[in-house]
């Protein structure tokens, strides 16, 4: 059974390379997709790239700036918070969980403003509800009025987290699209990353530094905020509101008056195509789900976001110190430090993340990066299945223990899987002796409730708190993992599902697309982080890594069977991967077993998938 919209998406696929083809002069080829580099500018002819655009790129991504500031910042903050505001760990909970939540809110309806009102106004939006955000929390005389300063900064990240990647992939040209994209995800690795270095150094001022820490995103906030005033519209989505000479004149300044025509009309061409294959009224997002190619490219967008969060990648980050800390650093006030050396590194690595899009595709990097995520939190659980494994016995039963279920247990693993214990110990060497499991005090994880490690101090001979870990000789197993995690996670799973998400659907689809996508990453964000506690407990550390590889494992699969490469292909033209056969998923792609054809523009690197159509649904 063939689908006429399937097929019209394809002759509409055809017009546009035959205008292409046209404005190149070049002639067409029906082969496989080329295997040459696609390196930087295929054609050699591509017109310089106006300074003018990485300064759009640039105040759009502090909004990823900001993404990356405010959810990193909170833990550093709230471990002054609970002493001054004195805490209950729901509290916490509440306060770090509020972000995340109302940012999955916020970026499902964000779909709505965006159609609504347009990309600039919604990135004005985000960054004011920011600055109102940073003054609440700044000012805040209470938990409570902490806890609402918290939400509004999560309305804040939820618009800007899919809008910003909206906007930077509209305004760029499409040979340098995937790295101006990229850099969103750079500035939200860096967002977190300045955010444990404000959190290690205001820690050193005794009152109120959270004031400092909490309220500092006012700055890129405000910068952004007046910086967007003098920034214009995205011209695809005035062309789609019929604003054609405005969007003209835009497309003319971003693109610093060069050969704006052919781009111009290829946009507005797609549009009256789109308008009529997808038209009709109706939600948004039932037209999505009920036109094939839209369809596919949401199930494509979500998955990637779903798998991002499901690798784990707030849990390692988070649980970082913890790692540390069973690496052999064991003082408490290095552990901030130690997070700024994590997301540091998640940092670094996203660098290589932007310099490698355009030049090995979204594609092969997606697929290089989570198979070394996956290596990496195997080698992590086995580190943990060592540790476990050899974990040190319960060698001291001081009187009186046996009134807390500390006592009953018998080595260090279950004692650190059981939040309310902790163990105390000495060691010489590799050595551990005179070790007890005993009740952690319910103000502060940093010393017992009572015995040798209730008042400890900084004496050599002084006996060892390990709450949270255990010492083992398997440190550097962990560690390898920890850093590989990092290295291989940042440059694609931690950028790709953004940057993938930006171009894959057409224009009429765009925003609702984006808002789920958006909104499955969130949902998952907080999925995954507030269930790792209770899955350790559960499965221990080693089985809850183990399980993030099994995700991974599913991932891969999912990536390999339907994420096509967009790279170098104009916005316009993407949807054509969706309407042929490129996705192999077989849920997604009923009729199996035909072949594929590709159609390449000669002399360019511009892959087009067309397929035998007859059997499409
Ligand atoms: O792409 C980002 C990035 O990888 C961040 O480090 C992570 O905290 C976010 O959840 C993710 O969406």
């Amino acid at each position: 059974m063939s689908s006429s919209r399937d097929e019209y998406s394809l002759e509409h696929m055809g017009n546009l390379m035959g205008s292409r083809r046209q404005r190149d002069g070049e002639q067409s080829l029906i082969g496989p997709p080329s295997q040459e580099s696609t390196h930087g500018d295929p054609r050699g002819q591509e017109a310089p790239t106006p300074g003018f655009i990485y300064l759009l790129a640039f105040f759009s991504a502090l909004g990823g700036f900001l993404f990356g500031y405010d959810t990193g910042v909170v833990s550093g903050a709230m471990l002054l918070l609970k002493k001054e505001m004195n805490l209950s760990s729901l509290w916490q909970e509440l306060l770090v969980s509020s972000t995340v939540g109302a940012a999955a809110v916020s970026s499902l309806s964000g779909g709505y403003l965006n159609g609504w009102l347009g990309r600039r106004i919604c990135i004005l939006l985000a960054s004011f509800i920011f600055t109102i955000g940073g003054i609440v929390l700044s000012v805040a005389p209470d938990k409570e009025v902490l806890l609402a300063g918290r939400l509004v900064v999560g309305l804040g990240i939820g618009i800007a987290s899919m809008t910003v990647p909206v906007y930077i992939a509209e305004v760029s040209p499409h040979h340098q699209r995937g790295q101006l994209v990229t850099i969103n995800s750079l500035f939200i690795t860096g967002g977190q990353f300045i955010a444990s270095v404000i959190d290690g150094a205001f820690s050193f001022l005794s009152h109120d530094s959270w004031r400092y820490m909490l309220g500092l995103s006012i700055v890129p906030a405000l910068v952004q905020f007046v910086g967007f005033f003098f920034l214009p519209e995205s011209p695809r989505w005035l062309l789609q509101k019929g604003r054609s000479q405005e969007a003209r004149r835009v497309l003319s300044r971003i693109r610093g008056g060069q050969g704006v025509d052919a781009e111009y009309e290829t946009i507005r061409a797609s549009i009256e195509e789109e308008e009529k294959e997808a038209g009709g009224d109706g939600l948004v997002i039932v037209r999505i789900l009920r036109y094939g190619p839209t369809r596919r490219a949401l199930i494509v967008g979500c998955g990637l976001q779903m798998f991002q969060q499901l690798a784990g990648i707030n849990t390692v980050m988070y649980y970082s110190a913890t790692i540390l800390q069973m690496a052999g650093v064991r003082d408490d006030k290095q552990a901030i430090w130690l997070s700024a050396a994590t997301s540091a590194t998640n940092f670094v690595f996203t660098l290589v993340g932007v310099w490698l899009v355009d030049r090995v595709g979204r594609r092969k990097l997606t697929l290089g990066s989570l198979l070394g995520t996956g290596v990496s939190l195997s080698l992590l659980a086995v580190g943990f299945l060592m540790s476990a494994l050899h974990s040190p016995p319960v060698t001291l039963h001081p009187a009186g223990s046996q009134n807390s279920t500390c006592s009953l247990y018998g080595s260090c693993d279950p004692c650190m899987l059981d939040p309310v214990c902790g163990f105390c110990y000495r060691e010489n060497g590799t050595r551990v002796y005179d070790s007890t499991c005993v009740p952690v005090d319910q103000g502060s994880t940093s010393h017992a409730a009572w015995g040798r490690c209730s008042n400890r101090t900084e004496a050599a001979d002084s006996p060892i708190w390990a709450y949270n870990y255990c010492p083992t000789s398997y440190s550097w197993l962990v560690l390898m993992g920890l850093i590989l995690y990092l290295a291989f996670f940042a440059p694609g799973m931690g950028t790709m599902p953004w940057t993938v998400n930006s171009e894959i659907y057409p224009l009429w689809a765009r925003s609702t697309g984006n808002a789920c996508s958006s909104g499955v990453n969130w949902i998952f964000n907080v999925l995954v982080s507030l269930t790792f506690l209770h899955v350790a407990e559960f499965l221990t550390y080693y089985g809850a890594f183990f399980m993030y590889s099994g995700f991974v494992v599913l991932g891969l699969l999912f990536i390999l069977g339907c994420l096509p490469e967009t790279q170098g292909l104009q916005l316009e033209e993407i949807e054509g991967l969706f309407s042929g056969r490129l996705c192999s998923c077989g849920a997604l792609s009923p009729g199996g077993g035909r072949h594929v054809q590709y159609i390449r523009v000669k002399g360019s690197n511009h892959i087009f998938s067309d397929s035998d159509t007859s059997d499409i649904e």
